[in-house]
């Protein structure tokens, strides 16, 4: 799915009200019966009080509008006007005069009033500023937002969680509204994909307002948020007359003294991932527990006992993953000079190998175009500097990606896929995953993929929704505290059998 700037979604507003001959009250007014179909379904008419926060735009309109439909359906609501400027929007304005002709008064609040009491047992719909919120709120609206995050009541954010940018992150966090859930039109917005503004809901969800499709479709974006309907393409079935070989032979190179774990858990995903063989090289101290944890792989080792100093493959793999526990030598970073020098094919780097990187960025010419970086936060900030906030985080890893012709993941709870100019957000995963050794799991995966024929960039959105996958159906047994990185593994199977599952019957008559 498309994830459109608000710049966009302006652009989107103006062609359907075109193609589509309507007004824009007409689209305010589906918007409006969208948000409360969804309230309606839900409530079925409970008498449990609405106080909705009105602003003065299109985002307050929705609000406005909403409030008629609640009324004329026995709702018990208090309307609020959030009076924080003269320019209030056209469609506002037909909206309050439709209300005022039903005799419904809202109370204007300003800077001088007093706050509306809430219960916890209220709902609050949260219409104060949309996507045009473009400064940060006066004080006594900050004050007021406050006021509603102090309450214990249910928050239910019409689009966006008023008083967060959609384009950057937030001048006060405490003037953010905490949405317990967010309605929003059309189209996700990146905010609530980012570490920094994800905060502020809880749970989103989009209200198709039937903005027009010849748009949707044709418009290019920055951003595509990736579940299923993306994924499902990209998948390379098995073949009947298939073998072992063609899926790839596979390399990971990694591990150090008490560190080979890494190494064990990237190989045994890369063969769960479904590379054909997979050979794992490391120092000699790890070739006894290797070969009895993992019968199923080969193990080749460096000359030197603890670390790696040399880097020697007497064939040419399919696909190679390095970096994970390798530590960062003097002799490793060597070694792994020698190798960038020697590989011609893309290769997944991780961990020591990104931070060897990061030491030494004029071995970053010798990386083969369109490798797969998987660094998280800190080996992220290790390469591409420190950032402003998440937006100038994603600038940074774009240009470091147009740059160096590299695929980057940039891991985390909506691991963000970069190439060039272009974002891939990834839907599956939990917290569960924050555990030691999952980032080596992801690396194997992506490895085992490119083996079976997968490009690079397929390899790495793909990998990093499989991975996410197989810890959501880990959690679903383990629980989130006790997942572990060979849980994920385990899972891989089940994830992939998740993936190709038909929607069942259930799932089609509900749709
Ligand atoms: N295609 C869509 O998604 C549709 C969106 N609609 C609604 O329209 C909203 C956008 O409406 P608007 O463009 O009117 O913008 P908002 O309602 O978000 O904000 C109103 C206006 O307030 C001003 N403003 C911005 N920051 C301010 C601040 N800190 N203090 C005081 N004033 C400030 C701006 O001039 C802005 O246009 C969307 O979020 C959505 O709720 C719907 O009405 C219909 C269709
Ligand atoms: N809160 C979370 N939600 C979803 N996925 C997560 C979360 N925390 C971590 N992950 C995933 O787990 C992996 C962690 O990688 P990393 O930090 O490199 O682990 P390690 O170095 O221990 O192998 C990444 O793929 C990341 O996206
Ligand atoms: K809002």
């Amino acid at each position: 799915m498309k994830i459109f700037t608000a710049s966009q979604i302006y652009e989107a507003d103006k062609f359907t009200i075109n193609k589509q001959q309507i007004t824009s009250d007409a689209l305010m007014e589906r918007a409006a019966t969208k948000l409360f179909d969804w309230m309606h379904s839900r409530l079925q008419g409970a008498q449990v009080k609405i106080h909705l926060f009105c602003g003065i735009g299109n985002n307050g309109g929705d609000g406005v509008a909403l409030a008629r439909h609640l009324h004329e359906h026995g709702y018990d609501i208090a309307v609020y006007v959030v009076n924080y400027s003269e320019k209030r929007s056209k469609d506002f304005l037909i909206n309050l005069d439709r209300l005022k002709e039903r005799k419904l008064w809202p109370e204007f609040l300003d800077s001088d009033c007093s706050l509306p009491e809430i219960t916890p047992n209220d709902i609050i719909v949260d219409a104060i500023f949309g996507i045009g919120l473009n400064r940060a709120p006066d004080a006594w609206v900050a004050n007021l937002i406050k006021h509603l995050n102090s309450s214990s009541a249910f928050v239910l954010s019409v689009d966006i969680p008023s008083g967060l940018p959609s384009n950057r992150s937030p001048w006060d966090g405490e003037h953010v509204v905490r949405a317990s859930y967010v309605l929003s039109f059309q189209v996700p917005k990146l905010v609530f994909f980012l570490p920094e503004t994800g905060v502020y809901q809880n749970q989103w969800e989009i209200l198709d307002i039937g903005l027009d499709s010849e748009f949707l479709v044709k418009t290019d974006t920055d951003y595509e948020l990736i579940g299923r309907p993306e994924i499902m393409p990209m998948y390379r079935p098995r073949l009947k007359f298939s073998h072992k070989g063609t899926y790839g032979h596979s390399v990971i190179i990694g591990g150090s003294y008490g560190k080979i774990g890494a190494v064990q858990l990237a190989s045994n995903a890369c063969l769960s991932a479904g590379s054909g063989l997979v050979t794992a090289f490391v120092p000699e101290c790890g070739y006894h527990s290797l070969q009895t944890s993992i019968p199923e792989i080969m193990v080749l080792t460096d000359d030197a006992d603890d670390s790696i100093s040399e880097i020697d493959i007497p064939f040419v793999p399919t696909a190679i993953g390095v970096g994970m526990g390798m530590g960062t030598k003097d002799e490793t970073i060597k070694a792994f000079g020698s190798f960038l020098k020697k590989v011609e094919t893309s290769i997944v780097i991780d961990a020591d190998g990104l931070n060897i990187l990061a030491k030494q960025p004029n071995l970053l010419k010798d990386v083969p175009k369109q490798s797969v970086l998987t660094p998280h936060p800190k080996e992220l900030e290790r390469l591409i500097g420190k950032w402003k906030d998440d937006f100038d985080k994603l600038e940074k890893a774009k240009s470091f990606s147009m740059k160096n012709d590299c695929i980057i993941v940039i891991k985390g709870a909506h691991s963000i896929t970069v190439y060039k100019d272009k974002g891939f957000v990834n839907t599956t995963g939990n917290p569960g995953m924050a555990t030691a050794g999952s980032g080596d799991v992801l690396t194997g995966m992506i490895t085992g993929l490119m083996a079976q024929g997968y490009a690079p960039l397929q390899a790495a959105i793909f990998g990093v929704y499989l991975h996410g996958l197989a810890g959501d159906v880990g959690v679903s047994t383990a629980g989130y505290e006790a997942l572990k990185a060979s849980g994920i593994i385990e899972n891989i199977g089940n994830a992939y059998m998740e993936l190709l599952r038909p929607p069942n019957k259930e799932n089609e008559e509900k749709v």
